[in-house]
Parts: C-alpha cells; structure tokens; sequence
C-alpha cells in the first residue's frame, strides 16, 4: 500500500545518469541540497557509468535500505530504474521511486506534474504521496509511459545521442526527416484482447496521456488506471505520416477519423521480423512484441 502523504522521507538512493542532460547536473545539486539541508534527508549518490547501470543499481537496493529510489536522469534512466525495481518482485518494487527529471522529453515528469524548480522537486520527494502506478510490459520489460512500434519507433532507435545533447528535442524532428525520407517499415497487425486483428501503420500503447513532451496522444490515459490505450495509426505512406505528426502537435490527433483508440488489457503487436519496439523513448524490444499490464503495481513520487 502507498504510504500516506505528508510522511517525511529520511533515506534517498539517488541513481544518476550524468550523460542525460549534463549541464543540468547543477540542478540536481540543488535539489539534493534541499533535501539534505531543509528535510534532513540522507542522500546517497550512485553515478551510472553506460547502459544497464541504473537497472542493475536499482535491482540490487537491499531491503529496507532506503525509503526510496530517485532517478536521475532522462526517461531513458527513469525506465531502467523502473525494470530494476520491478525485477525486485512484488516486495521489492514497493520502494517507492522519484524523479529529478534531466533529459530531453522529460515525458514522465510532465504526467506526474513534477514541479520545474529544485524546492518543489525536493518537497515532492520529501513529502510527496506515493502515486499507485500501473506499468506495462512489452515482451518483459516495464515502460511507465508509452511503448510503440512504427515511424516513433524508428526515430528514437536512430537518433543521434550527440545531436540530442546539442540540440535536444530538435534532433528527433531531425531524425522523423530522415526515417520519413527513407520509408518502409511496416505494416503491423494488431491484436486487442484477442479480438479480430487490424492493420496500422503505427501503433503506440498508451500508460500516461502525454507523448513525446506535453502533446497528447490518448487524452484518457492515466498512470494509475489499471488500463492500456492503443492507439491506432490506420494510413500509410509519407503523406498521412506528416498528417499524423501534425495532428499530435496542433492538438488535433484525437478528432482524425482515420486515428483510433482501443482500452486493452493485452495487445500483440506483429509485423517485420525485428523491427524496434520503443519504451519510454529507448528501444525495449523487438517485434513480434506481446503488450500487457504488469503484475505490479509501482508507488511513484507525486505532489
Ligand atoms: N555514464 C554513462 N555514459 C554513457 N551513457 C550512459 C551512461 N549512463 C547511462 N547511459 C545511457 O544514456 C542513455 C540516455 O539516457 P536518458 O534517456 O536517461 O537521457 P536522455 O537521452 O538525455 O533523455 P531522454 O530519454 O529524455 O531523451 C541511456 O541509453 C543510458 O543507458
């Protein structure tokens, strides 16, 4: 059970990633200084040092050791933390996590409505309620937000980290450019809940109602709604792509007759052979991929 809001948190594993967003490492400083100064928290700092880092951190918090998780980094970061606790069983990914959000689209961040500056980051970690979070796993690996397979997919397996770190989120609307000038993929079949399967040149699987920063793709997503939404991308070819890409970011997605959304439990998602499946914007698995609902429930840091 989440514990109850307003109850001090002592104890801080603080799992950074120092590649996500590395001139915001001051921010960071700011936030554990409150934490430390103003909450009487003790902070204990872990740096990643590549891939895998972070999960293997998290998965081996001993029990009872900390009152909770924080990850900082990029949603890439939050994702891998989120799989380490969740390795940890039912008993274990009862730690609850936090966020100090320092990447590009800062996606998770925006649902939970983490507040922009290091005090309000600092009191939600120290005083915030544990939000009951309900995962997906797509072939094993948890996502909290969204996972996906198509153009989005592509994009996030093929954009430039160095270019991300330069010019962030500009660099994928480079990199839509450049799969969208290359073609192919596709198409998928989608199967909802074991019903009739449909045909989509995307797909995106909804946990949270924002996507790719604060455009929203299944308006009545949410984290602690035990529920996937598939949302369905009918057209193919570059033309609807570019329709599609402008319908998610005028805010007009929901009302296109050829875009729709599907409340699942289970979704299986089949296509070319190996094609990348994204997760919480990093590429968790590979087609055919079976979507469903974790096991677990995750308790996350919220105001
Ligand atoms: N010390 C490290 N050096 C290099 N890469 C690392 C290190 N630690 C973690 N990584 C990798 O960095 C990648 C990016 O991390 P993350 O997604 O958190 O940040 P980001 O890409 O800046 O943010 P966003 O996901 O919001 O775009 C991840 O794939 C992670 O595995």
């Amino acid at each position: 059970m989440p514990e109850p809001a307003g109850v001090p948190r002592r104890r801080f594993l603080v799992i950074h990633n120092p590649v996500a967003g590395p001139r915001r490492a001051r921010r960071l400083r700011a936030v554990l200084a409150v934490l430390e100064q103003r909450y009487g928290a003790a902070v204990t700092l872990q740096a990643t040092g590549g891939r895998g880092d972070a999960e293997a951190m998290a998965r081996a918090v001993a029990p009872g050791a900390f009152d909770a998780v924080i990850a900082a980094g990029g949603d890439g970061t939050i994702n891998e933390v989120v799989n380490g606790l969740g390795a940890r069983g039912a008993e274990g990914a009862a730690i609850p996590l936090g966020v100090v959000p320092l990447g590009t689209a800062n996606v998770l961040a925006h649902e939970l409505g983490l507040p922009p500056d290091a005090e309000g980051t600092a009191r939600v970690l120290a005083e915030g309620r544990a939000l009951p979070v309900h995962l997906g796993v797509a072939n094993g690996r948890a996502f909290a937000m969204m996972a996906g397979a198509g153009l989005d997919a592509r994009v996030v397996e093929r954009v430039d980290p160095r270019l991300k770190r330069l010019i962030g989120k500009g660099a994928y609307a480079v990199e839509t450019l450049a799969r969208l000038a290359a073609g192919g993929g596709g198409p998928y079949r989608v199967t909802v809940d074991g019903g009739e399967p449909v045909e989509a040149a995307s797909v995106i699987v909804a946990k949270g109602h924002f996507y790719g920063g604060r455009f929203v793709c299944a308006p009545d997503a949410r984290l602690t709604d035990p529920r996937l939404h598939v949302c369905l991308f009918s057209k193919a070819g570059r033309g609807n792509a570019l329709r599609y890409i402008w319908g998610v970011t005028a805010g007009r997605l929901p009302r296109f007759p050829d875009y729709r959304i599907l409340p699942a439990r289970r979704v299986v998602v089949e296509g070319p052979a190996g094609d990348p499946v994204q997760g919480d914007g990093d590429v968790i698995a590979r087609l055919p991929v079976d979507i469903a609902l974790a096991p677990w429930v995750l308790p996350v840091l919220a105001p």
